[in-house]
């Protein structure tokens, strides 16, 4: 995971300051891309512990639909609580986007089962792409999105996917969604009979929050261990039908957590 170390280092040693929406301050780069090869292991950060019980269930949380933290919650996964309301809601966020896109004359588009159906009919497709920037719901949103564009890719029997992410809070968020979008690929791939490729994160405004300063100063500091590797213990009939029990990851080798607050 140097790639990630790389994007660390450039944001604390260029990064501009610069005030943010919640007030705490950052040091922001404006454009970044990192590529890892998934057949050469799963992109999990070495450098700090994390949990990837709560990436998983985040993301199957994302595929259920759900916008709801309750399901969340009852998982031990608290990472959506700052922004949901008291009812636990967050407006019509990804999981909506995703699975239930509402048209203005009143279709609604399963943009997951789409691609999926893209991919396996039409693999040379250059429109496979999902999109849970919706400008009409953006103002309904708890947090407006910020992986909020990915596309897909086949050659040679292989899944790649990119990612654009608008803002990205290196520290906290980018471990997260490295690892997400990572094990989205593996998912998508296994359900269409594909090997995977290459995922490649594309950053917008890429910041280190000031407040986390001496935790990246900390990783920094540390030398990455090999990457685990996952596996996928069963497929599924479809790719609504994954449990958190599917996945199991193997020889996850990391140093200790570093805790940092959030900014909400
Ligand atoms: N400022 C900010 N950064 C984010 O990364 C972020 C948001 N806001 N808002 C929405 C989601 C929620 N995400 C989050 C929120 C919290 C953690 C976090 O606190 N992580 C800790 C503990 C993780 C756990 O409980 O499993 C960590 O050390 O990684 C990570 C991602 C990513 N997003
Ligand atoms: O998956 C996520 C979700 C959120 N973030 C970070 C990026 C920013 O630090 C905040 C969002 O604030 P905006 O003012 O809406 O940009 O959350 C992330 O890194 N990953």
């Amino acid at each position: 995971m140097r790639q990630y170390l790389d994007l660390m280092a450039r944001a604390l040693n260029d990064g501009a300051e610069q005030m943010d929406r919640t007030g705490t301050g950052t040091r922001s780069v404006f454009g970044h891309q990192m590529r890892f090869d998934l057949r050469e292991g799963f992109p999990l950060v070495t450098t700090k512990k994390l949990h990837l019980r709560s990436i998983i269930v985040e993301l199957l949380w994302f595929l259920r639909g759900d916008t709801n933290v309750q399901w969340l919650r009852d998982r031990k996964c608290s990472i959506w609580d700052e922004w949901a309301d008291e009812n636990g809601d967050l407006g019509p966020v990804y999981g909506k986007q995703w699975r239930d896109w509402e048209t203005a004359d009143g279709r609604h588009i399963d943009q997951i089962a789409e691609l999926l159906d893209t991919i396996r009919t039409n693999p040379g497709s250059r429109r496979m792409v999902v999109s849970a920037w919706n400008p009409g719901d953006l103002h309904a949103m708890a947090l407006a999105p910020c992986h909020c564009l990915f596309q897909t890719h086949v050659a040679n029997g292989r899944l790649s996917l990119q990612l654009y992410q608008r803002s990205a809070d290196i520290f906290l968020g980018v471990p997260f969604n490295i690892a997400s979008y990572a094990l989205l690929t593996h998912l998508l791939a296994q359900q269409a009979g594909l090997d995977v490729g290459d995922f490649i994160w594309t950053g917008g405004d890429c910041h280190l929050y000031s407040n986390h300063l001496d935790q990246a100063r900390e990783q920094l500091s540390r030398e990455p261990g090999p990457l685990p590797r996952l596996e996928i213990l069963r497929k599924p009939a479809s790719i609504d039908a994954y449990d958190y029990e599917d996945f199991a990851i193997h020889d996850y080798v990391a140093q200790a957590h570093i805790k940092a607050p959030v900014a909400v």
